[in-house]
């Protein structure tokens, strides 16, 4: 079963919205796919290289982002200070941050078997 929600983020627009950003902007993983459709403004996701250096991804209305459970990320908004996201599940909404470092987190375990398998090596992957 699919489920989506809608967040409109902005100034005034959400209680405790400093707070709120201050936790998506820490590095964090989830234990489920974070699925984010962009229907109004702009924002950054962040995830790592395999060297452990940010690539920041910038996105913008129209565009689908996939997360994979487990690949550490952060998450911003742009000087326009404003995004309006569909949040889309599989299943009921989990939207739990844990915050890293979580080697021993299934998740994580996961996303690091799964990278490996595809790169082929064993990755210290991030
Ligand atoms: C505003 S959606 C992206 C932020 C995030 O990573 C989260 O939902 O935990």
């Amino acid at each position: 079963m699919a489920i989506e929600d809608m967040l409109d983020l902005c100034p005034g627009n959400i209680t405790n919205f400093e707070e709120k950003l201050r936790n998506f902007y820490t590095e964090h993983i989830h234990a489920d796919e974070e699925i984010r459709y962009c229907l109004e403004g702009s924002a950054y996701f962040d995830v790592r290289d395999k060297d452990d250096r940010w690539i920041r991804i910038w996105i913008k209305a129209g565009d689908l982002i996939i997360l994979p459970a487990g690949i550490y990320h952060r998450f911003t908004l742009d000087t326009g200070n404003h995004i309006k996201l569909m949040r889309l599940f599989v299943g009921e909404p989990v939207w739990t941050a844990y915050n890293r470092p979580q080697e021993d987190h299934p998740a994580r375990k996961g996303y690091i078997k799964s990278v490996t398998e595809k790169v082929g090596v064993p990755l210290a992957a991030h």
